[in-house]
């Protein structure tokens, strides 16, 4: 009797791109993605910051490098998407908070840009990539809870968390026959610069604790296992899904 087997969640041999690689969320993906096995390129805007973590990395004996790029020009995406990569993990995002009453047109665009346009057209390029290779893949957004429900002073960055988990579904629709997988990843309030400010006020750091079902805001690390298993064999049959690390503030 031949029994199952699971499949590897290694990812030896594979090209990763990790986009927000110099910082929290990003980076932890791509410690994750080179701890499993990946060679990763590392993106983010700020050059100085994101060698200092590849050199971090490779001082663990991992295998990373530094790609400076703003995944919001269209000619950064076409160099960096010149050859396909088996994994992507995008994990850059702006937050800009306030009442929707006195959102600024320029703070909509801004979060828009980076949260939507840019996810949308580096989607579109890493997709590209793959199929003229003729190979198959797995993208993955770091969308978020707020992608599920509303925030408080959070419209904006919902209304482009919740456009991410559309545009995911359409586009798993249209390129699983070509293998391509893509699916986001949900967390909840994540210990990183972009929450610092929130953090830092203990009374939001109480209610937020209490809508937490498990009782702790995260920490960077409780999102790593998932990208990992988005990334690897080990979730081949999942495509166009919202994976929740959200310590189970959607449930209810
Ligand atoms: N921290 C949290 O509580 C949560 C964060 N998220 C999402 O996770 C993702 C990562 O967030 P954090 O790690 O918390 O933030 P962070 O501020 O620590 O990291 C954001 C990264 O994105 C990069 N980035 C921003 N705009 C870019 C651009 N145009 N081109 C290239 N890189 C760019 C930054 O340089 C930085 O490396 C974001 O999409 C955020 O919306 C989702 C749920 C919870
Ligand atoms: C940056 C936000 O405040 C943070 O990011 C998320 O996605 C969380 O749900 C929080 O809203």
């Amino acid at each position: 009797m031949t029994l199952p087997r699971t499949p590897s969640f290694r990812l030896d041999g594979r090209r990763a791109l990790v986009t927000g690689a110099s910082s929290g969320i990003g980076l932890a993906a791509a410690c994750a993605l080179a701890e499993a096995g990946a060679q990763v390129t590392c993106v983010a805007r700020r050059a100085g910051a994101l060698t200092e973590c590849v050199e971090a990395m490779r001082a663990e004996g991992w295998r990373a490098e530094a790609e400076p790029a703003d995944i919001t020009d269209l000619a950064d995406l076409a160099a960096l998407f010149a050859a396909p990569y088996d994994v992507v993990v995008n994990a850059a995002g702006l937050a800009r908070h306030g009442p929707a009453l006195d959102t600024d047109p320029d703070d909509f665009d801004a979060v828009m840009s980076v949260n939507l346009r840019a996810a949308y057209f580096l989607s579109q390029r890493a997709a590209r990539a793959l199929r003229a290779a003729g190979r198959s893949g797995s993208i993955i957004h770091v969308s978020s809870q707020m992608g599920h429900v509303g925030g408080v002073d959070r419209a904006v960055y919902c209304a482009s968390k919740h456009a991410v988990e559309g545009m995911v579904k359409a586009m798993a629709i249209e390129w699983g026959a070509l293998g391509i997988r893509i699916n986001s990843l949900c967390p909840t309030f994540i210990r990183t610069p972009l929450t610092e400010s929130t953090f830092a006020d203990p009374d939001k750091r109480a209610w937020l604790e209490a809508k937490i079902k498990l009782g702790r805001v995260g920490a960077v690390e409780d999102v790593m296992g998932a990208v990992v298993y988005l990334a690897s064999d080990a979730s081949a049959l999942v495509t166009g899904s919202a994976h929740m690390v959200d310590g189970g503030w959607t449930a209810g």
